[in-house]
């Protein structure tokens, strides 16, 4: 076990931590004065803020036990539900070119990340440092073991190259499991510490997440307590440490939605601050280098359970991936009528678009398009990135270098039927 240290091994000292404050009657009238200045050390005793910040430096390096240190890796975990800006969140913060040489981890569901690579996030004039993509499947189980051993070697094979590692899980990931994998794993433990959990909200659709329980959500792990009328949308804004409403812009200045908003969500997590963003624009300083776990992981590691409550992780089963592979599309008129003849009538179903496309019985739902569409124009390439979230799409103009020779779209969402969906395609194709 890294011999990080525990604050809990910490005795309080007189000259080092300064005075206590005389015994607290709670009768005093600057009391959140005092208990703005002392911090519990998560038990009984409190310790000053310079030796927390002390022990959280120290929670940075690990001694080899030669005398010598290694620095660890902060580690913020980017979650949130499909589509609300989790890859937005990850470009703006690249812009904002910090410092820090950082690494992004992409475990995205359906196989999409090279589309998002055809919308290249650019770290100042060069892309992320490291760019690690686990591919489909969600870390909490089926990719854990690939997923920890590729992060290992990322950092183990970039020693002081990264300084920083952003991670952004799958939209319909439970990110518990994703952050437990960094504690329970001794490699990754010893060389990576997390920073905190950030959940970008689409303030547009979230309610309409929270809404969509199912007795078909279905638990991975043993001994299932938790009550069925939670979704992944609950957890993603249970575990956050700072929670980003964004796409503010799609609410306007309504206010009686924005209180509902508010209280919705202060219902399921009270204590993280959250700011309100279009297209994710907020400074760096709220969101890394925020020690969250500081204290906690000073504790000692081996009970991290309480911090995730060691509770199975949640699968929601109506959810699955389509994926589209088709050759490229010739010139305007048939991009037209991919447009018109296909997409439209998928995403808009609800707008009375034919429903009839999808034979099966349930409601289904599209609420993720990706989508990387090439067009030959007499010789032209072009090259269009579809974006789309429920039935709102935007179409981005891609790089035209981009490595792929044919046109690949992702749908995401509830009881789609891959057959039936091609079907429409190759009516138009
Ligand atoms: N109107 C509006 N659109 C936004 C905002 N932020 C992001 N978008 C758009 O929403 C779509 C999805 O944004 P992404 O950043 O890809 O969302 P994501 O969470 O990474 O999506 P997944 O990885 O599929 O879960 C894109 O078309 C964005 O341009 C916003 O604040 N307002
Ligand atoms: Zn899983």
């Amino acid at each position: 076990m890294s011999n990080v240290p525990a604050l809990k091994n910490y005795k309080f000292d007189r000259e080092e931590d300064g005075e206590l404050p005389t015994l607290v009657t709670g009768q005093e009238d600057n009391l959140n004065e005092i208990f703005k200045q002392v911090k519990s050390d998560g038990g009984t005793r409190i310790v000053s803020d310079a030796k927390i910040s002390r022990v959280n430096k120290q929670n940075e390096t690990v001694d080899l036990g030669d005398g010598s240190h290694k620095k660890r890796i902060p580690v913020t975990i980017i979650t949130g539900y499909l589509g609300s800006g989790k890859s937005t969140l990850l470009e703006k913060i690249a812009l904002q070119g910090s410092d820090k040489k950082i690494a992004v981890i992409l475990n995205e569901f359906g196989d999409s990340s090279e589309i998002e690579k055809a919308m290249t996030i650019r770290n100042g004039d060069a892309a992320y440092e490291e760019w690690l993509d686990l591919g489909n499947g969600c870390l909490c189980c089926s990719l854990k073991n690939v997923g920890v051993k590729a992060i290992e070697d990322m950092v183990d094979r970039s020693p002081g190259k990264i300084d920083y590692i952003l991670l952004e899980t799958s939209g319909i990931a439970d990110p518990a499991p994703i952050a437990k994998m960094f504690w329970q794993d001794e490699g990754l433990n010893s060389s990576v510490y997390i920073d905190g959990i950030i959940t970008v909200l689409d303030s547009e659709h979230i309610l309409k997440c929270l809404d969509d329980v199912s007795e078909e959500t279905h638990w991975h792990g043993e001994n299932v307590t938790v009550e069925n009328n939670l979704t992944i949308a609950h957890f993603q804004i249970a575990m956050a440490d700072r929670i980003i409403l964004n796409k503010i812009d799609k609410i306007g200045d309504n206010s009686e939605y924005l209180r509902s908003l508010d209280s919705r969500i202060r219902e399921i997590n009270s204590v993280a601050p959250f700011y309100f963003t279009k297209f994710a624009e907020i400074s760096l300083d709220k969101l890394l280098d925020i020690h969250a776990y500081g204290m906690e992981i000073s504790l000692d590691n081996n009970d991290s359970s309480n911090l995730w409550e060691d509770r199975p992780t949640l699968h929601d089963s109506r959810m699955n991936t389509v994926m589209l592979k088709f050759r490229p599309l010739k010139g305007e008129i048939e991009y037209g009528r991919f447009l018109k003849g296909f997409l439209r009538p998928l995403l808009w179903k609800n707008f009375g678009a034919s429903d009839n496309i999808q034979k099966n019985q349930h409601d289904w739902e599209i609420q993720r398009t990706k989508g990387l569409i090439i067009i030959n124009n007499e010789g032209e390439r072009d090259v269009k990135v579809i974006q789309g979230v429920r039935d709102t799409y935007d179409i981005l103009q891609g790089d035209p270098k981009v490595e792929a020779e044919e046109c690949k779209l992702v749908f995401i969402g509830k009881y789609l039927v891959k057959a039936d969906i091609e079907k429409l395609l190759k009516n138009i194709l």
